[in-house]
This record gives C-alpha cells, sequence and structure tokens, in this order.
C-alpha cells in the first residue's frame, strides 16, 4: 500500500478467495429485452483480459447530457480523466463450477449505467456469488442501447452479420424532466419498470440454470451453458444504489423469489408509500452521511417492522458518490470538490458497506460462509459507523 498521499487510482478488486470473471449479456435486442454484466467466480489465469470501464464512447456522451455540459468538452475530459480505466475482472473469462453460488442482481442509480459500480460487484463476486448488474431502458441510465431493424434494406454488397440480422445500434439517453413536468409520475413510471426489468434479469438467469439456450444479442464468446445447475435459485437477493434503492422496494414487494433486499443510499421519492406495508422481506438500508435529508429517512423508517429484519447503519464521512466506482478514480482535491469523494477513504468506505451487506446476506440467504464475523458492523459497531442514521427526524414541534 502506497503511503497516505499516494492514492493508488483504479477499481479495487476484488478481495474475497474467488477471482472474477465478468461478461455482458442482451437477450431480445429491443428496448423491451433485457441487458446485463455479469460479475462471477471465474477459472484463475494469468493472461485475462480486463474490460473497459465505460464501454463506448456514447455512455461519455450521455454523461455529459445527464450532468449538463458540453459534450465535445467534456468528452476530451471524460476520455483524458477515466478513459483508461479497466474494470478489475477477466472479460469473458471461463466461469468456475463449484456447487451452487447464491444470486444478486444490482440496480444502479439515476444518470448512471451498468458498469458504474463493479467495485461492489466484483467484491461480491469474489466472496462466492453471481452478480449481474442491470442496465436499465427506463430512461433514468445516462446512456444505453438495444437494437433495431435497419430502416433502409440491406444495401446487397453488405452481408448481415450473423448475429444481428439487418439490425443497427439505437441509443435511449437520460431523460430530464420537461419544464412543468411533475417528477413523481415519471419516477414512479420508471421504479416499476425497473422492478421489472430485475425480475426479467432473474428469470433468464432461471433458465440459464435449468439448461434452456440463450442467445446473446451482442459478440462475446462467453460460453452461458457452462452456469447451468450453477445458480442457488433459493438464494437470490437484490441490490441497488439510490434511484436503485427504490428499485430494491419495489421489487421485494413484486417477487418473494428476492429473499432479502440492500438498499445503498436509497432514494424514497419514486415509491408510492402504499407499497411498504405489503413488502414482507428483510432489508438493510446503508446511507451516506451526507446524502440524506429528513423526509427520505422518514420513509425508510415507514419500513422499520418489530417482526421482519430491518437494519439501518450509516458510514461517517461518506458522499452519495461514495458508492459507485468514481471515488476510486478521481484524485483527492477534485474528488472532494466534484463531491465524488467524503472525507473518509474510498476503500475504508466501501470495505465496510460490502462487509455490512456479506453479513447481512449470510444471515437472510443462510449462507454457509463466514461472513457472520461481521454482524457488529450491522449494529453500527465500528468507529466509522453510525448505527441507523445522522438525520435528525423528530420534526419541531409547533
Ligand atoms: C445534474 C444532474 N442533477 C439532476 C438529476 C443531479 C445529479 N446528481 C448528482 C451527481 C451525479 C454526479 C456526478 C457523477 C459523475 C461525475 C464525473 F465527473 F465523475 F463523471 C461528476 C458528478 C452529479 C454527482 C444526482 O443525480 C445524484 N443521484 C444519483 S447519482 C448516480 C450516478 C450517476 C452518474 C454517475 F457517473 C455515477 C453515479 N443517483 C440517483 O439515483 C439519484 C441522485 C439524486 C437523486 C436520485
Amino acid at each position: 500500500m502506497g503511503n497516505s498521499c499516494s492514492t493508488t487510482l483504479g477499481i479495487p478488486p476484488g478481495k474475497g478467495p474467488n477471482k472474477v470473471g465478468c461478461t455482458d449479456l442482451m437477450v431480445n435486442h429491443t428496448v423491451q429485452g433485457s441487458f446485463f454484466r455479469l460479475y462471477y467466480p471465474c477459472v484463475e489465469s494469468p493472461d485475462y483480459e480486463m474490460p473497459c470501464w465505460i464501454p463506448s464512447q456514447e455512455y461519455f456522451n450521455g454523461l455529459a447530457d445527464f450532468l449538463k455540459i458540453n459534450r465535445s468538452l467534456s468528452e476530451k475530459i471524460f476520455n483524458y480523466l477515466y478513459g483508461s480505466f479497466k474494470i478489475p475482472a477477466g472479460l469473458d473469462a471461463p466461469f468456475k463450477p463449484n456447487g451452487k453460488y447464491p444470486l444478486i442482481i444490482f440496480s444502479h442509480g439515476l444518470g448512471a449505467f451498468r458498469t458504474l459500480y463493479s467495485a461492489i460487484c466484483s467484491e461480491i463476486a469474489s466472496q462466492g456469488f453471481v452478480v449481474a448488474s442491470v442496465e436499465h431502458r427506463d430512461e433514468s441510465a445516462s446512456a444505453t442501447f438495444y437494437f433495431q431493424e435497419k430502416s433502409v434494406p440491406e444495401e446487397q454488397n453488405q452481408l448481415a452479420t450473423p448475429e444481428n440480422g439487418n439490425l443497427e445500434k439505437k441509443w435511449m439517453y437520460y431523460r430530464s424532466l420537461e419544464p412543468g413536468e411533475r417528477e413523481f409520475p415519471l419516477r414512479n413510471e420508471q421504479v416499476k419498470k425497473r422492478a421489472d426489468e430485475c425480475i426479467k434479469a432473474l428469470d433468464i438467469l432461471t433458465g440459464i440454470n435449468s439448461g434452456s439456450s440463450v442467445t446473446n444479442e451482442l459478440e462475446s464468446r462467453f460460453d452461458w451453458t457452462t452456469l447451468e445447475n450453477s445458480l442457488d435459485m433459493c438464494r437470490t437477493a437484490i441490490m441497488g444504489h439510490s434511484f436503485g434503492g427504490a428499485t430494491v422496494i419495489e421489487s421485494l414487494c413484486k417477487e418473494l423469489r428476492f429473499k432479502c433486499g440492500i438498499a445503498l443510499d436509497s432514494w424514497m421519492f419514486p415509491l408510492d408509500e402504499e407499497i411498504f406495508p405489503r413488502v414482507k422481506q428483510p432489508i438493510l438500508f446503508i446511507n451516506s452521511e451526507k446524502f440524506q435529508w429528513a423526509g427520505n429517512i422518514i420513509r425508510m423508517n415507514k419500513l422499520d417492522s418489530s417482526t421482519i429484519p430491518r437494519k439501518m447503519i450509516t458510514i461517517r464521512g461518506t458522499v452519495h458518490q461514495s458508492f459507485p466506482d468514481f471515488t476510486f478514480l478521481t484524485s483527492h482535491w477534485i474528488g472532494k470538490i466534484l463531491k465524488l469523494k467524503g472525507e473518509i477513504d474510498p476503500q475504508v468506505a466501501l470495505d465496510l458497506s460490502n462487509k455490512a451487506s456479506l453479513a447481512f446476506l449470510q444471515r437472510h440467504l443462510s449462507l454457509e460462509k463466514d461472513f457472520s464475523k461481521w454482524d457488529t458492523l450491522l449494529d453500527g459497531q465500528d468507529d466509522n459507523l453510525i448505527r441507523g442514521t445522522n438525520i435528525d427526524v423528530h420534526q419541531s414541534s409547533m
């Protein structure tokens, strides 16, 4: 480890006993299809290629639109700052069959997309899970793509490639609110679509696990049949950040196959409160110190229960962006100015979040691992943790 001032900029690899591979799957090429990045325990090999963190320039363009900064200027800045980062996983590395792995579905935040939480996903995968990070097509992602039949007929001389016939890539970008548009109807519609997409990913992986063949619309050499009988479909959970945290709650309500949920710095606004009493599974809320506010915490507290295990912890010195990968990829001062870094060392913060998550998953997926050694974190017992929240929710008396 370098000394305190030299920070190794890069996404940290998983610390668990498994090497991690990652591959992309798109089933059904249309906008209704399912698109996710899979992180999984892989066969060890020294010569794996690591995929680019930002898979295509279009994602930078979408991010610029989302951040309302000029595309051409930001294109150069993003490429200079982030263009060369790799994900700490072997691209299309062979899957390592070893009994049945529990499955986690991960949902990204507003303006993000499937690759931006690779530190969390690859850590969880390295501990013996398969993690599917969904890319949502609800227009909440900075950018995503699908395929469309070509409008003009193929010129005779161009051969349609077998993978995508005469299809062409279609990009979908973040949809901003129209002037005067009310936000709740849009966000509530989006959170329902997001939950459906998480459930669809679960269905696809259930099929693959039982040996159904799957057609990947993307060119990839990964052999999906190697996953047959390797997923424990009774041990599935859902995780998400911010808007993805709301997606966790909505998905738990709709799908009992998700045995528990972990909401990272959840944004509760998109949710219809009438679903709260209908959510029956355990939930872990892991909050940052700076993002939360009374109204948001009050909604989380409405999900508190004396019968269903519900936990909340807050990580001291963290900001909203302490969960996505950016927190590792920006130097100290730029990170602080852009609020991509909090006071706490990003690795320390994410270790606490991941260890608490693993302890919670062990308890509610009844895993035979040793993650229970981190149970005390679930009660906020650490110098960098607060039990519950730092936010004062008691309204001042009138
Ligand atoms: C201007 C847009 N404005 C209105 C929507 C709010 C913009 N905003 C704060 C930002 C995202 C920020 C960001 C990223 C990335 C760089 C970079 F420079 F490093 F690329 C810089 C600066 C700008 C921090 C948020 O939306 C916060 N947020 C997020 S941030 C998820 C995310 C997005 C893009 C990423 F690259 C990584 C992570 N996910 C949510 O689900 C929710 C919220 C708020 C409520 C619900």
